[in-house]
C-alpha cells in the first residue's frame, strides 16, 4: 500500500494537490513540516511518496524542493498538479486590522500578497513560516506572539476556527501553484503523449557558450523547454547546474537523443523523471522530431554502414 506525505499541516495548498491526486484517496497521509521533512521520510522508507510544492506561475521555482530533489539519494518525479491558489488575511476572533503588527506565512504566500499587504497594511512586518497553514494552525492555538494575523488557504482559516478579515487578497488573480509527487526510483510511468522530464544538468566549467551547448541538445531535437532554472551547486561561488523541465518522455525518440546529448556535454545529469502533464496538453511535435523520423534516420545509418539485416 502506497503511503503518502505532504508539505503540512491540514489545510496547506500542499495537502489541496494531494486531494488532487485521485491514487492518494483513502491512502495513509502523513503531514510533514517542511519538504525536507517529507523528502527525508521518503528516501529512508518511512513512506513511498511525497507531494511537495515546486513552482509558482508568479513566483517562480521553489528552491527548497528544487535543491532538496536532487541533493541525495536519487528520487523521481511521478506526477504533477497544478492548484489554483487564493489566499485570506485570517486572525483571532476580536482581532481587529489595527492590531495587526506583523503577518505569518510561507514565503511563497508572501510574495503573493505583498503588493496588497504594502497598500492595506503598509506597516505590517512579514514573520517567515514554514506552510501557510502553519501560520493560521499556531496563530489560532496561541502558540505565537511574533504575528497577530495569517496569510493562508481559506480551507485553512476556517479549520483552525480564525476569522477572516479579508478573502482573495493575492495581488494576482488566477494564480496557479504546481506541485511533484516524488518516489524512490522505481516504475517508470508510461508514456501518453502528454508528458514532461525533469532533469538536472551539471556543466564541467564555466565558459562562453556553456548553456547554449545545453540548450541546442533541445532546439536540435523540436523539444520545448517549460522550465529553465539556474541553482548554486553549492560548492563554490559561482557555480551553478539547471534545473529544466522539457516537453517529453525518456521513452521518445527525441527525447533520449536530447538526453545522451546532455550526458556528451555536461558533467552530469540527473534524470528527475518524466510523467504525465496535469493539463493533459499533447506536445507538439515537429515532423523532423517524431519517433518515425528517428527511427527512418537510424535505418538510413544502418544501410550506409552495411548493418541491416532485412
Ligand atoms: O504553505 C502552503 O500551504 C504550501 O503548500 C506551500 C505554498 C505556499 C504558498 C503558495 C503555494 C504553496
Amino acid at each position: 500500500m502506497t503511503r503518502y506525505g505532504f508539505l503540512g499541516p491540514v489545510g496547506t495548498f500542499t495537502q489541496a494537490a494531494l486531494a488532487g491526486w485521485p491514487a492518494a484517496k483513502g491512502r495513509e497521509q502523513t503531514a510533514f513540516s517542511s519538504v525536507d521533512k517529507a523528502l527525508a521520510a521518503l528516501r529512508e522508507g518511512e513512506i513511498d511518496a511525497a507531494m511537495v510544492p515546486i513552482e509558482n506561475s508568479v513566483e517562480g521555482g521553489v528552491s527548497a524542493t528544487l535543491d532538496a530533489l536532487h541533493t541525495g539519494d536519487p528520487l523521481t518525479v511521478v506526477g504533477e498538479v497544478l492548484v489554483p491558489i487564493t489566499f485570506v488575511l485570517a486572525v483571532r476572533p476580536g482581532t481587529t486590522r489595527d492590531d495587526v503588527r506583523a503577518v505569518g506565512t510561507h514565503p511563497h504566500g508572501w510574495a503573493q500578497v505583498r503588493g496588497w499587504m504594502g497598500s492595506e497594511l503598509p506597516d505590517a512586518v512579514y514573520v517567515p513560516t514554514l506552510s501557510t497553514a502553519a501560520a493560521a494552525a499556531d496563530l489560532a492555538a496561541g502558540l505565537v506572539d511574533s504575528y497577530q494575523a495569517a496569510v493562508c488557504a481559506p480551507v485553512a482559516a476556517q479549520g483552525t476556527g480564525l476569522q477572516v478579515l479579508a478573502s482573495d487578497i493575492e495581488d494576482r488573480s488566477g494564480a496557479v501553484t504546481r506541485f511533484v509527487l516524488a518516489a524512490r526510483p522505481g516504475e517508470l510511468p508510461e508514456p501518453t503523449g502528454a508528458d514532461k522530464t525533469t532533469v538536472v544538468v551539471y556543466q564541467y566549467d564555466d565558459h562562453a557558450g556553456g548553456l547554449l551547448e545545453l540548450l541546442e541538445q533541445f532546439a536540435a531535437r523540436g523539444i520545448n523547454i517549460s522550465r529553465l532554472e539556474s541553482r548554486p551547486t553549492g560548492d563554490v561561488m559561482g557555480r551553478y547546474c539547471f534545473s529544466i523541465d522539457f516537453e517529453g518522455h525518456v521513452r521518445d525518440a527525441r527525447v533520449g537523443e536530447a538526453l545522451t546529448g546532455l550526458r556528451r556535454v555536461a558533467a552530469d545529469v540527473r534524470f528527475l523523471g518524466s510523467y504525465p502533464r496535469a493539463d493533459g496538453q499533447q506536445a507538439s511535435i515537429q515532423l523532423t522530431a517524431t519517433d518515425d523520423a528517428f527511427a527512418d534516420a537510424d535505418r538510413w545509418l544502418a544501410d550506409l554502414r552495411g548493418e541491416r539485416t532485412h
